[in-house]
């Protein structure tokens, strides 16, 4: 019944039993993109791929994405997430039903626009020294700028959703971002291989790989546990030892809650949250929060440093918006009218989609409408998976679709909204997408005003890490721009 369902649709041969088994075996986080390309190329966008017994929808089409993003009854995830499970446990990216509901109603205030203008203050400051530790590279030599933009991007994270200043810019090392980086090129082999996907079976093929994965959990829930102790002890210390919700400062201005705080204050069904669920949003926003902005980041400085006119571009922008002057603090209102900015984050998030793709397990039949393939049924109990990277590059809808064009973005999109879903869309997008656009923002014309970036180095090489990296890197030159000297 189920092959019946799906007969209309396009797909590989699926011989019975096994499936395109073969077809998975030769996928890696090197391999995926370039794979699930050329079957786009050979099948089109919407395809149906059977493995084993389970029915995978593999979609890069937006029509049917449309359809399935927007909808209130398919939110629960794929279970290829569950490999995240040990690591974020119940956090918001992974949890579904009531817990995600209650989660997602307590956590979204804590990203609303009057908070978020109060975080710019840190975005500010954590820029500058992520300016200052770059000195040293403005050589005109060849480097990775992962590094200092990951450390920037966990310094902000930390300060602004949990309320602690961890100084990763300042260590010579940070193990909770080393074992961050470890743990998800890890995870990332699971998350393809059909059978290493199932916990049982990874632990007895794979058994120094699994006491490593274990290590490096312990390892990011030893820091994000002190990071929760810290933030407990100073609100204690604050509030006289009792932890009671004070909205107000002192002269009566809505007091900044951070996430954590009010984690920390929150009630569900009329009891706190314990230890550990507070710890999985915990470890979620800080790899959420800090993963995927580093990885926009890296991409679209090393893309810039292709793209020596769009950088001119950009900086007659911020030299218009926000002047030479480093000591003047950059406001929410500067980086909101920094429109050309706003595009290149957005052709570079096209380009480079930090989560390049998602996916959902349907609970109930899935109706569908398609302009190509008619009315039709996805059964329930199918597995569906978005090709956000596929489907932004589309060259139907994106003309010249692989190459670095800001100016696509200008005067209103030409594409239908959901053809464009870097932040994902409806009911489980992203919660961080103005958080991470205002950082992303503030970083790029802080450094941009104050460096020229080289074209140096190999290109990247995009694979997939949970988060979309490269594998050659992120190499670039960077100059001193006299101008700002
Ligand atoms: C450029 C940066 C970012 C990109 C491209 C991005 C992209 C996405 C995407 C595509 C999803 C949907 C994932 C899925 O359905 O499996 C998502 C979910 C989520 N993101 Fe982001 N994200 C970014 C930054 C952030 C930041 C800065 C935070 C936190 C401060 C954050 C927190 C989350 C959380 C908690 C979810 C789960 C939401 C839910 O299911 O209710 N993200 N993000």
């Amino acid at each position: 019944e189920r092959r019946r369902a799906v007969s209309n649709l396009p797909g590989p041969m699926c011989p019975p039993l096994l499936g395109a088994l073969h077809i998975m075996s030769s996928m890696n986080p090197k391999t995926f993109i370039k794979v699930s390309g050329e079957n786009m190329r050979k099948y089109g966008p919407l395809q149906r791929v059977w493995i084993l017994n389970r029915l995978l929808i593999m979609s890069a089409d937006s029509e049917i994405n449309e359809q399935l993003l927007s909808s209130q009854e398919h939110l629960v995830k794929h279970p290829v997430y569950r490999v995240l499970g040990k690591w974020l446990g119940n956090g918001l990216l992974l949890s579904d039903g009531k817990v995600w509901h209650q989660r997602r109603k307590i956590i979204t205030p804590t990203f609303h626009f009057s908070i978020l203008e109060q975080f710019v203050e840190v975005f500010d400051q954590q820029s500058n020294v992520c300016v200052e530790r770059l000195a040293p590279r403005a050589n005109g030599q060849t480097f990775d700028v992962y590094r200092p933009v990951c450390m920037a991007a966990l310094d902000i994270i930390a300060e602004t959703a949990m309320g602690t200043k961890i100084h990763a810019q300042a260590a010579e090392s940070t193990p909770y971002a080393e074992a961050v980086n470890e743990c998800t090129a890890l995870l990332s082999w699971r998350f393809i291989s059909v059978y290493l996907q199932v916990e049982l079976l990874f632990t007895l093929t794979h058994p120094y790989m699994k006491w490593r994965q274990t290590q490096l959990i312990r390892t990011m829930h030893d820091f994000t546990t002190k990071v929760i102790e810290e933030r407990r002890r100073t609100l204690e210390e604050q509030q006289g030892s009792k932890l009671s919700p004070s909205p107000d400062d002192d002269v009566g201005r809505k007091r900044r809650m951070a996430l954590l705080d009010v984690l920390l204050l929150a009630t569900v069904d009329g009891r706190p949250l314990t230890n550990d669920e507070i710890r999985e949003e915990v470890d979620t926003f800080m790899f959420e929060g800090h993963d995927t902005t580093t990885s926009a980041l890296s991409f679209c400085l090393h893309v810039l440093a292709r793209h020596p006119q769009v950088q001119e571009k950009m900086l007659e922008e911020i030299l218009r918006v926000i002047g030479t002057d480093r000591k003047r603090p950059v406001t929410i209102r500067d980086l909101n009218e920094m429109k050309y900015l706003e595009c290149v984050i957005k052709e570079s998030l096209r380009l480079y989609p930090p989560v390049p793709l998602v996916g959902r397990k349907l609970q109930t039949d899935f109706k569908y409408s398609h302009s190509k393939y008619g009315d039709g049924v996805i059964p329930a109990g199918s597995e569906f998976l978005i090709g956000i990277y596929g489907m932004q590059r589309n060259k139907n809808e994106f003309p010249q679709s692989e190459e670095f064009i800001p100016e696509r973005h200008e005067n209103g999109e030409r594409f239908s909204p959901f053809t464009f879903i870097p932040f994902s869309a409806g009911p489980r997008n992203c919660i961080g997408q103005k958080f991470a656009q205002l950082e992303m923002k503030m970083m790029l014309a802080k450094i941009v005003r104050e460096y020229e970036l080289l074209p140096l180095g190999e290109p990247v090489e995009c694979v997939i890490n949970i988060v979309l990296r490269s594998d050659t890197g992120f190499q670039l030159g960077m100059r001193r721009r006299n101008d700002t000297q």
